[in-house]
Parts: C-alpha cells; structure tokens; sequence
C-alpha cells in the first residue's frame, strides 16, 4: 500500500490535482481522503457560533479520528468517512463507506503540518500556487459552490485564512518530497506523480 499526503493552501488546486492524477488510474486501485470531511463536528454550536470558528487552525480538524481511519485502512480494515456540509458548516449524519485500495492519497490544508499524521506518509507533496492566485480562486469557489458572499470570504481571508496559512501551512513546505509549481495547470508534474503510482502498482 501507498500513502500519499497532499498539502498546499486553500486554492492552490490541491482537489484538482488529485482528480488529474486519479483519472488516469485504475478506479479501483486508489481511495482518496479529504482532510475536509474531518472538520470536527460542530453540531452543538449555533449557526452564528460556527461562524466565528477558525476553520483554518489545526485545532479545527479531528485529527485523531483521520489518524485512526489511515491506520484501519493500512491494516486492510473499511472505514467510515464522516460527511461535511460547507453550507450548515458541520457534520452530517451520513457517512461514507471507504474499503482499502493499494493507493490512498489523503488532502488538505493541514495534512503536512500535524506529525502524527506525516509519518504514515510514504510520499509528501506540496501544491503551491502564489496568494493572489489562490484567493482569486477562492473567491470564485467559495461564491459558486459553498454559499458565502463575498465580505464573508474576504473577512476570513484576513482573520484567519491568511494568518493560519503564514502560520502553519506554508511551514509544513519543508517536509514536503515533492513541490508541484500550480499557478498554471501543470501536466509534467501531474504525469511524474502518476508515473511513481504506476511503479509502485506494478511492484508486487
Ligand atoms: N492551475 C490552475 N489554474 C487555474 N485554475 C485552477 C488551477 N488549479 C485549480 N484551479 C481552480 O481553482 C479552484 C480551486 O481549486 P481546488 O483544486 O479546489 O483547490 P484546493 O483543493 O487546493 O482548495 C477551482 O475552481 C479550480 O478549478
Ligand atoms: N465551514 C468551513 C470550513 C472550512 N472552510 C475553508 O475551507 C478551506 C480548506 O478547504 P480547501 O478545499 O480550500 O483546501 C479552509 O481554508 C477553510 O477556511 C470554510 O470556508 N468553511
């Protein structure tokens, strides 16, 4: 089994890379894992309470449920992903059922900055793609897809985004194996990765 960790900041185009690298490969040799669907359930807290959670701070995440599933998954074990609704901003009552693959690759902000968590990485990647980049992207995303509006986004791009990222997600850099340039979609880097799963796939 392979374990990828794959880290960058919000909008550095961590999802899309693993959908182009996941594309290519066969369904059902790869499991992919969102640090997002380990948002900590928030279900006790009001909607105005969320509101003002730090969704950027490791805190923020549950660390050790993510933990425990990796290692369930290593030992061959199914797990059950908990469902994260970025509109309520906490968890849902369903979950996912996720069975073992030879590949999982695990992403999100904080995936290189928790110890605990790297070491059962057996490759580390860092997308990195400039701030204004990322924040135009987020904008977009955030606008379109998660239900907020723009002072919303902008207010915590200052408040927390961008003082947890300086903090903790630019840092976690220097452990990282490989560093994938993304202010442009970047194909050779893409290809490199998938061409490192293959080998592996293809040793018994
Ligand atoms: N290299 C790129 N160039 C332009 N837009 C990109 C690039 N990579 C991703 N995007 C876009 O930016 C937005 C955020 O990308 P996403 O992969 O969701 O980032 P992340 O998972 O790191 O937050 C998406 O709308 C995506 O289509
Ligand atoms: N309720 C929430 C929870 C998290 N976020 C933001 O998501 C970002 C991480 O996701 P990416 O896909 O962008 O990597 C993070 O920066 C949080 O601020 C949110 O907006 N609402």
């Amino acid at each position: 089994m392979l374990i990828i960790g794959i880290a960058g900041g919000t909008g550095c185009g961590k999802t899309t890379v693993v959908n182009q690298i996941v594309n290519e490969l066969p369904e059902n040799e790869v499991v992919v894992i969102s640090q997002d669907s380990y948002y900590n359930d928030l279900a006790h807290l009001t909607k105005e309470e969320r509101n003002l959670v730090n969704f950027d701070h490791p805190n923020s995440i549950d660390f050790d449920l993510l933990i425990s599933h990796l290692k369930e998954l290593r030992a061959g074990k199914p797990i059950h992903i908990p469902v994260y609704s970025f509109v309520e901003e906490t968890r849902m009552p369903e979950t996912i059922l996720k069975h073992p693959k030879n590949v999982i690759i695990v992403e999100g902000i904080l995936v290189l900055v928790n110890p605990e968590l790297r070491e059962l990485f057996d490759i580390k990647i860092f997308v990195h793609a400039d701030s204004d980049e990322r924040l135009i992207r987020r904008l977009q995303r955030d606008l379109k897809e998660r239900g907020h509006d723009i002072d919303k986004v902008l207010y915590r791009y200052q408040t927390a985004v961008k003082p947890m990222h300086n903090q903790f997600i630019e840092p976690s850099k220097e452990f990282a194996d490989i560093i994938i340039p993304n202010n442009h979609y970047n194909t050779v880097a893409v290809d490199i990765v998938r061409t490192i799963i293959n080998e592996k796939l293809l040793t018994p």
